[in-house]
């Protein structure tokens, strides 16, 4: 029998549209947890959990697949990338693998995703090639590939330096001035915290007030 362990307790967050909120917290208080369970990675065993106002309790798994590539994009601390692929092939991942996006603007969408991210000239480079600061603008791209209304950003600073963290930080900051979208962002970072719209602390589990 696994062993079930309780990790989030009275958790009640609500992410605005257009919000950047900052999750911070100790290691192992459980923000991995809260992120898996907003972005429909993972069910709450208790609890409600509401995408643009629709409860998502009652979705099955591919409804709740359909709704987490359209409105959900994900950065995570080791960027993931396919590192045989060039940058601009990881970005066509999401559009490819949706199969709603018209085939041919496939290319030229993930094009103008890296000139936003300002990788215009690298589109051809293989991911292997790239420094850690450009893979993770790659994964920026990627993760807005679909439009989505919120991304969620575990740890994507943590692995680089304070130059490239400073510099792939003031991009997500961008992207949610110009095109509005949400973002909330888990961080060890205070400094980076403390330039977001909203702090949630979260210890043992719980929202601190
Ligand atoms: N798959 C799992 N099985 C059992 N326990 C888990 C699992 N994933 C996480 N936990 C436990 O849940 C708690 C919260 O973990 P979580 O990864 O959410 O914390 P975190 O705040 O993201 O930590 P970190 O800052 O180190 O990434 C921890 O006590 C962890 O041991």
């Amino acid at each position: 029998m696994p062993t079930e362990t309780e990790v989030l307790h009275d958790i009640d967050l609500k992410v605005d549209r257009g919000e950047f909120v900052a999750l911070i917290g100790p290691s192992g208080s459980g923000k991995s947890t809260l992120l898996n369970i907003v972005g429909l990675l993972d069910r709450p065993t208790s609890g409600r959990l509401t995408i643009r106002g629709r409860d998502t309790a009652s979705l099955d798994d591919t409804e709740l697949t359909h709704l987490r590539g359209h409105t959900i994009g994900f950065i995570f601390q080791y960027h993931l990338l396919i590192s045989a692929f060039t940058a601009r092939e990881n970005v066509m991942m999401p559009l490819l693998v949706d199969r709603g996006f018209p085939s041919g603007e496939i290319e030229a969408r993930a094009s103008r995703l890296l000139d936003q991210v300002g990788l215009a000239k690298f589109a051809d480079n293989l991911a292997t090639n790239m420094s850690g600061g450009q893979q993770q603008r790659v994964a920026v791209a990627r993760a807005l590939a679909m439009s989505p209304d919120l991304v969620l950003a575990d740890e994507p600073t943590g692995n680089l330096d304070t130059k490239s963290a400073d510099a792939v930080f003031d991009l997500m900051r961008q992207v949610n001035r110009d095109i509005g979208t949400s973002f909330l962002l888990v961080t060890h970072n205070l400094d980076l915290a403390r330039r977001c719209d909203r702090i949630i602390e979260v210890v043992d589990g719980r929202i601190q007030a």
